[in-house]
């Protein structure tokens, strides 16, 4: 896949000495929809700020379409959308006023009709004539994707897109982001909801305490979520496998007191069954069974807690 940002060895130190972003590397593959998730505080507006070139960095490098985001700034700016957390836009002014302006402060020539094209994708075009402040909240962050998509950039980042919403709008704001991409548009989006990222990211990285700790598209995280652990306490402890198991995919644990089984819940045999056979002529006896299942928030809770 090609990648449309490369981000480098990214580090930032704000000017107290604080270290938000330790030597950060990712690339964003074009088209793609990049879930950022995070806990408070672990650098994810840092991270945006820079690419998007509010912030400066302290060491290392972006580029983005191939572009360095310092030497190249006007380009790689004009590359980026961006809708940040807060809804800030002029609610005195017309829907179409407002988005038609954005376009402007890119120094882009007026176009009538990709603004009609985008208020249509965004269902806003009936709305067109309205004062913003006239707005459904949600009409409001539709507005706001409008005036970060009016001049024709090829990345749009969304700083928690759905922060506070109710799950109607979620959903809403979900279609919204899978139409915008369907229109080639490369979409990074950070959020707290795990289950946004599940439901729209084709890959999701972790970012905590300024640090990237996983990066994995949705489905091999999918896949081992499908996975799940059957427990089985012997009665006696075992010093090793034996051979008439070796078919089971089984390790052993708690100084051999216990034998753990991996299987696919999506399998459409979990081999759970020929296990308890085999342990069965092997005179293996067990005194309890219990299953456990690690779903992507165990998953992400496990990588961000912090040492106590
Ligand atoms: N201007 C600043 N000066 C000093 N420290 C800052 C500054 N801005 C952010 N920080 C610190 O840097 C860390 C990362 O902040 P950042 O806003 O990037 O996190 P975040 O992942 O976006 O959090 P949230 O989910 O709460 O928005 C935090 O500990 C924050 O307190």
């Amino acid at each position: 896949m090609e990648s449309i940002i490369s981000v480098s060895h990214l580090s930032k130190t704000y000017a107290g000495g604080f270290q938000a972003l330790k030597a950060v590397d990712l690339d964003i593959e074009k088209g793609e929809i990049f879930a950022l998730l995070g806990p408070n505080g672990a650098g994810k507006t840092t991270l945006i700020g820079i690419i998007c070139g509010i912030l400066n960095p302290s060491e290392g490098s972006v580029s983005v379409g191939g572009h360095d985001i310092i030497d190249d700034f006007i380009k790689t700016r004009s590359m980026i959308g961006l809708v940040p957390q807060e809804l800030t836009t002029d609610t005195f002014e017309t829907v179409w006023t407002t988005v038609n302006f954005s376009r402007g402060l890119f120094g882009k020539k007026a176009d009538p009709k990709h603004i009609e094209d985008l208020l249509r994708k965004l269902s806003l075009w009936e709305k067109k004539d309205s004062r913003i402040m006239a707005l459904s909240g949600g009409m409001k962050r539709r507005v706001m994707i409008a005036k970060a998509l009016s001049h024709e950039p090829k990345v749009l980042f969304l700083d928690e897109p759905t922060a506070g919403v109710d799950v109607e709008l979620r959903k809403d704001m979900w279609e919204v982001v899978k139409v915008l991409r369907e229109s080639g548009v490369t979409i990074i989006l950070t959020t707290h909801y795990i289950e946004e990222a599940e439901e729209m990211a084709d890959r999701i990285g972790v970012i905590n305490n300024g640090e990237i700790v996983l990066v994995d598209t949705k489905t091999e995280l999918m896949r081992k979520l499908g996975t799940k652990q059957l427990t089985v306490e012997l009665h006696q402890a075992l010093d090793s496998i034996p051979a008439v198991l070796a078919a089971h995919d089984l390790e052993l644990a708690a100084d051999g007191t216990q034998l753990v089984y991996t299987y696919d819940t999506q399998a459409e045999r979990t081999g759970i069954t020929s296990l308890l056979n085999d342990l069965n002529q092997a005179g293996i006896k067990f005194r309890d069974l219990s299953t456990s299942q690690s779903s992507l928030e165990d998953i992400f809770v496990n990588l961000v807690k912090r040492p106590s």
